[in-house]
């Protein structure tokens, strides 16, 4: 008998006894298993599909029942694949610090019975890393590489091939098998309390760990629609955010980003939308400049907003590039590893009316012994080579932080 909305409250558990009991739960019994925190929300939410997630072949946002979709970069390979919402349960943490404590509270919301509940609460099992498969990303990019892909960008926009481009790289890190994915998580909410904190594990997937600091849209059913042109990167440093400037470089790479957004505002002939921006806004150790753009859909009459918009929008310029077919094919020729998820899209969709998209950035991938983090920069014609090499570096070190602390 299904259960919904019924608080059955657990005392005594950690948040990261919890989530390590949910994701050994999954693997064992090969289910689908997604893991976030929203922005600045102290909650986690767990979500959990029994079939193990379905694969679908195009996107329709409004033919989804109420779960979570994991999209890769480019359809190929690595597919599409939603999870649907049959189990359902939060923790609130501790609302100052966003700190894991001994009484961070379990709350299911949906299940199908309370055996299941039990069974999840009983999990002893640790997850077992060695069913991981590395089947394609091996070799860390050199830097030598991505230096030179960046020159021959940059020499691909002088010949005015492309305005803009985003190549990515790879960097693997091996590991023993023995990291504390609860523990990470956590970590990660408390050190990136803006960012979607995720992780998500199905046997069609695989298992991807993330701190994004990128809504692709955030659509609430009747009320508004949401999105944002992220873009321009430098490190923090003692300056106030009020205080930091920006090069012309980064402003011209943030306004690809926007244009194209505007771009696919007129192309569905829609004028009215509010823009904030850009502002500089912080992401953990890193500065990007940000505008929001706003969309009232009840007052322009467009429900539907959010699926035309995602259909748009993906890939936007702040990981493929400007014009967009031109970037993607120097992307696919040029990079050596396969993107997989890594700047595709993934986040909760119809639940509670809302779909909150975001594009996978600052993540990486869990392997058999080792961890693959991804990164790219946007280059323009004024980029130099090796400073995005080292704005990568400071990507990967998002995450590799806070699974090697290093
Ligand atoms: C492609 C990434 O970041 C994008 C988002 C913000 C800033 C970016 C940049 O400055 O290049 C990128 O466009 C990444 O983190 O791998």
């Amino acid at each position: 008998m299904e259960k919904e909305t019924q608080d059955i409250k657990q005392t005594q558990l950690t948040a990261e006894a919890h989530l390590n009991k949910f994701i050994a739960f999954a693997q064992k019994n090969k289910a689908a298993l997604a893991i976030y925190r929203l922005p600045n929300d102290s909650k986690l939410q767990l979500l959990c599909d029994l079939s193990g997630g379905n694969y679908i072949e195009e996107l329709n946002l409004e033919d989804l029942s109420p779960g979570f979709i994991v999209h890769p970069f480019q359809t190929g390979i690595d597919k599409i694949v939603s999870f649907d919402a049959e189990i359902l349960a939060e923790i609130s943490l501790n609302p100052a610090n966003g700190a894991s404590s001994k009484r961070d509270v379990l709350d299911w919301k949906k299940s199908p019975s309370e055996e299941i509940e039990k069974e999840i609460e009983n999990t002893n099992l640790q997850f077992d890393f060695n069913l991981l498969e590395n089947s394609s990303n091996h070799d860390s990019t050199l830097a030598s590489d991505y230096i030179d892909m960046v020159e021959k960008g940059i020499q691909f926009i002088k010949r005015e091939e492309f305005y803009k481009v985003v190549p990515s790289k790879i960097k693997n890190i091996e590991s023993n098998n023995d990291i504390n994915l609860g523990q990470a998580f956590i970590n990660a909410c408390k050190k990136y309390p803006n960012a979607f904190v995720n992780l998500t594990y199905s046997s069609k997937t695989g298992l991807w760990f993330g701190a994004s600091p990128e809504t692709l849209i955030e659509d609430k059913k009747g009320e508004y629609f949401k999105t944002m042109a992220l873009a321009g990167t430098q490190a923090k440093s003692e300056k106030s955010i009020a205080e930091t400037t920006w090069t012309q470089k980064e402003i011209e790479e943030q306004a690809y980003v926007s244009r194209y957004i505007i771009n696919c505002f007129k192309k569905i002939r829609l004028r009215d939308f509010d823009e904030i921006g850009p502002k500089t806004i912080q992401a953990g150790n890193l500065l990007h400049l940000k505008t929001t753009f706003k969309v009232n859909t009840e007052s322009v009459n467009f429900p539907e907003l959010g699926s035309v918009m995602l259909k748009l929008l993906h890939p936007t310029s702040a990981v493929c590039g400007m014009p967009k077919e031109s970037a993607l094919d120097f992307i696919s020729k040029e990079e050596k590893h396969n993107r997989g998820y890594f700047s595709g899209f993934m986040g909760p969709v119809h639940l509670n009316n809302l779909s909150h998209l975001f594009v996978n950035l600052r993540c990486c991938q869990i392997y058999n012994q080792s961890v693959t983090f991804y990164a790219g920069a946007g280059i323009t014609e004024d980029s130099k080579a090796e400073k995005e090499w080292e704005e990568t570096e400071m990507k990967c070190k998002v995450l590799s932080n806070i699974i090697f602390g290093i």
